[in-house]
């Protein structure tokens, strides 16, 4: 049998329409007959049609259309399409019993220990491999030796020089790529391998790692003939061509059963550790609880595409959530390689989701660079990310808005269409394994709409797993999905092939009277709609007066919805199950020590790297802030206005004292008022950006807080410029300064307790209320208004920043021993009441306590954010 050959499955049953993904073996248990359901009811839409194969002028093997299932016959073919091979990537497909290599025969599971016993990753190809691309018999020594596997007529076809492609060179870091898709039968054993073999590929010693290699724990073998898929990618070109090329891949299978999401109706969405409810308000909550997810349960497999679909509410939104890891409390299992998801994986998964959370006054380019030079790993040089933001940026069409801003739906920018490329530009920028996406057309036109589905499905003939929920594809983008789950008020309706899923309800009885798209009649039906062309003429005919009442239609639309959900049931449902919902503990257990030890990789920069991108993106983003035209027209009105209130006043001490406790109760306003928005805002991207592992919490603080410094000094600069001199303050230079400084420090104490604030509500509306309230405890007791605080409240100044600030002002302007002239001839300033109160001197402790207030607010927002696991 020719490798490259491959006959197209039969059209299947129920069982093979649920268990597709190579992740169990049900077929051989199958009674349902074949062709019980027609691959679709509308043969012009249908794509089982046999792949018909061509040479085309560049002398590559084209499919015409997408082999079905080729891993599922145990065939052996090559799965290469002009989308792949503009990637230049090779797959070589083989898997399943049938088609072993001779010399091992008779059981598949025996013939495993055979292999690893005996044979190696080149016998393995060998066998299923006898003629390389050209047809040309290939000699199992020349493999073996030259480490290579007919990919020269590829590159000759591709007009590239003639050159052998060995694995080394596949595997050389930031130059190619390479993915290994398990075989059918020993997912989980075969994972190890490919486990095994992250840590061979570091040392480059190359596909070494595939076959016979043993595990040391069990002394369990792994055969290099249980390989599916093999894809290699050739080395990065540096040509202009605009191509994707896939990173590192590890093939992920995702396997979720029973899954059961409830919430409670009444549940905030702002989590805090300030929110505190009662028993009392927690069992009342309880009772109103609202069950989005019904026992969903499905599986998709590395190269496949899943696409869901439902109307409306259906809950396609918070099952991608949960399938990300990004809802943790559900019921039912979520697998990825037959283990619970663990962080490495979750660095592995990219999540686009329905609202684009990005950085509004970022320009499109920045975005994505930005994205690059956090996310891509570190053998990536600078250059080579910095060339692969701008790929994907071509890739996505968004070459015309690079240098606009983002924008939302407060800033204009670049259009909702490209935002949400934009969205996906940043996940897909790292190659995620495991790639799940919330409606990531929506608002797109057709073309475009195609064009990015058509990027997703060459991911996924890359390797990659593709989740995604899609509202109103049209039919081409239907078909491009390998698997079609369909939901209706959280129940499923469907699970399968795309192309069975009209086949499916024509079965249960119900079908399109007309040609229709076939996203279209699924949708209607989740809606409880059967399309019936007479029924739509009546309804909307004025001659008919007998129309059905609304309360009727609702009737007849939750019948078509429970009949629906019943076929599942009847079915789908148990084979769903026993397909997916089969977790073997033992092998989870050692398979997560496996990915969190030994393929754990941390952070693709370093800390420091971090902190400077982080630093440099939020100068890009908060300067607009920082120096707006009305904080700057603020500043300045506020300036000029205390300037003449207080022209001159060096004849009045207290006119002295009341002009700096005014600025300090105003740079400690504006600071922290500006300050509380800081978290709130940016928590949604804060949140999705480290669930993909792009920084550590304290990278993001850090560049912050270091950021907000200089940006936050220069207008109260500005301010104590202008207002210094015109208020007539003591006209030293060393009095100037002290005075600035001490403006300083109460500016960035105050912006440390709004950063705290912010951090530890939440929640903008909490956080104003609390902000108010500070600074109305930080006037009372700043020390000005009062002399004679009440004694068991007297403490309250010590922590009262604004005191301290006053102090330092105050003794920058005065000594202890200064006079002045007064009715009995000359007075001891420090006895005048606007300054008696605070008091001169002690200039120390309240510099050391001013620094305290500093750190300690930063500290506190740190820990808040940690708490509330942004
Ligand atoms: N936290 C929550 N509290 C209350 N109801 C919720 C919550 N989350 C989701 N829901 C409800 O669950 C249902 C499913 O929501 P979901 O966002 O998953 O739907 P969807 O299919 O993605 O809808 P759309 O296509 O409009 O985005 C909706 O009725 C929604 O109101």
């Amino acid at each position: 049998m020719s490798w490259m050959s491959s006959s197209p499955r039969s059209e299947g049953d129920v069982k093979e329409v649920v268990s597709e993904c190579g992740c169990s073996s049900l077929r051989e248990t199958d009674n349902v007959e074949p062709d019980q359901f027609p691959s679709q009811a509308n043969p012009s839409l249908s794509t089982t049609t046999a792949p018909t194969r061509a040479v085309d002028e560049h002398g590559i093997l084209r499919s015409s259309l997408r082999e079905e299932e080729p891993c599922d016959d145990g065939g052996v073919g090559v799965d290469l399409d002009a989308n792949l091979s503009r990637n230049w990537s090779f797959s070589v497909t083989a898997g399943g019993a049938r088609n072993r290599p001779t010399g091992v025969t008779g059981d598949p599971d025996v013939d495993h220990h055979h292999a690893s016993r005996n044979s190696n990753w080149s016998a393995g190809v060998d066998g299923y491999s006898k003629t390389n691309y050209d047809g040309d018999p290939v000699d199992p020594t020349d493999v073996l030796a030259r480490k290579s596997i007919s990919l020269e007529g590829l590159w000759q076809a591709e007009a590239e020089p003639p050159r052998s492609f060995s694995y080394e060179e596949a595997l050389a870091p930031r130059r190619s790529s390479w993915s290994v898709e398990p075989a059918r039968r020993s997912l989980e054993r075969v994972q190890s391998s490919v486990i095994e073999g992250r840590r061979w590929k570091s040392r480059s010693t190359g596909f070494n790692f595939l076959p016979g290699r043993s595990n040391n724990e069990t002394g369990e073998t792994f055969a290099g003939l249980e390989i599916s898929k093999l894809t290699v990618m050739p080395p990065l070109k540096e040509t202009s061509e605009i191509t994707l090329k896939p990173l590192t891949t590890l093939p992920v299978s995702i396997k979720f059963c029973n899954l059961v999401y409830r919430v409670s109706t009444e549940e905030q969405s702002s989590s805090s550790w300030v929110d505190v409810k009662s028993w009392g308000e927690k069992m009342r909550r309880s009772a109103q609880e609202k069950i989005i997810l019904h026992g969903i349960s499905g599986a998709v497999c590395p190269g496949q595409m899943l696409g869901i679909l439902g109307p409306s509410g259906s809950g396609k939104t918070s099952l991608v959530q949960m399938l990300a890891g990004r809802i943790p409390n559900y019921e039912g299992t979520i697998t990825h390689n037959d283990v619970p998801l663990s962080k490495s994986m979750k660095r592995r998964t990219g999540l686009v989701t329905q609202d684009d959370i990005l950085y509004p006054h970022l320009t499109v380019k920045e975005t994505l660079l930005y994205a690059a030079l956090l996310r891509l790993p570190a053998e990536f040089s600078r250059q080579e990310k910095r060339r692969r933001a701008l790929d994907v940026l071509l890739e996505l069409g968004l070459d015309k808005c690079q240098d606009t801003c983002v924008g939302s739906a407060y800033v204009r920018g670049a259009s909702g269409g490209e935002r949400k490329r934009v969205s996906i530009g940043c996940e897909i920028l790292t190659d995620p394994s495991l790639l799940l996406l919330d409606e990531p057309t929506s608002g797109l036109d057709s073309t475009t709409a195609l064009n990015i589905v058509r990027i997703l499905r060459n991911l996924a003939h890359a390797g990659k797993t593709i989740i995604s929920t899609i509202h109103q594809p049209s039919s081409v983008i239907y078909h491009m999905f390998d698997k079609i789950l369909l939901l209706s008020d959280g129940h499923t309706l469907f699970f399968g092939r795309g192309n069975k899923a009209l086949g499916y309800f024509e079965y249960i009885g119900f079908h399109p009277t007309f040609a229709t798209n076939p996203a279209d009649f699924l949708v209607d039906l989740a809606n409880g709609v059967t399309h019936d062309l007479e029924d739509l003429n009546r309804e909307s005919s004025p001659f008919v007066l007998s129309k059905p009442k609304a309360e009727e239609i609702a009737d007849e639309r939750n019948h078509i919805k429970k009949l629906l959900k019943d076929a599942y049931l009847a079915h789908m449902m148990q084979e769903t199950r026993f397909d997916y919902c089969d977790l073997r503990p033992n092998s989870a257990d050692r398979l997560q020590i496996t990915h969190d030890t030994v393929e754990r990789r941390d952070w693709s920069t370093s800390w420091p790297e971090q902190f400077i991108i982080l630093s440099r993106r939020a100068v890009k983003e908060r300067i607009h802030g920082h120096f707006s035209a009305p904080r700057i027209l603020e500043t300045f009105v506020v300036a000029i206005i205390a300037s003449l209130i207080w022209w001159d006043s060096s004849n009045s001490i207290e006119d002295q004292a009341g002009l700096l406790f005014f600025s300090t109760m105003v740079w400690a306003y504006f600071p922290l008022y500006c300050a509380i928005y800081t978290f709130p805002l940016e928590r949604d991207m804060v949140r999705k950006e480290r669930a993909s592992g792009m920084y550590r919490l304290s990278a993001y603080f850090c560049a912050q807080s270091m950021i907000d410094l200089p940006m936050e000094l220069i207008l109260p600069t500005f301010y104590t410029i202008l207002v210094y001199w015109m208020g007539g303050l003591r006209s030293t230079a060393v009095a100037f300064l002290a005075t600035w400084a001490a403006l300083l420090f109460n500016v960035l104490a105050a912006q440390g307790m709004g950063l705290a604030i912010g951090a530890v509500c939440m929640n903008l509306k909490k956080a104003s209320h609390l902000a108010s309230a500070s600074m109305l405890v930080i006037l009372m007791t700043g020390g000005f208004f009062s002399k004679n605080i009440f004694s068991a409240l007297e403490w309250l100044k010590y922590i009262s920043f604004s005191y301290h600030a006053f102090k330092l002002e105050l003794n920058a302007q005065f000594r202890e021993e200064d006079v002045y002239p007064c009715k009995t001839g000359q007075c001891q300033i420090a006895d005048v009441q606007a300054i008696s109160t605070v008091g001169l001197g002690g200039t120390l402790s309240s510099a050391l306590a001013m620094l305290a207030f500093l750190v300690g607010f930063r500290l506190v927002a740190y820990i808040a954010l940690r708490r509330t696991k942004v």
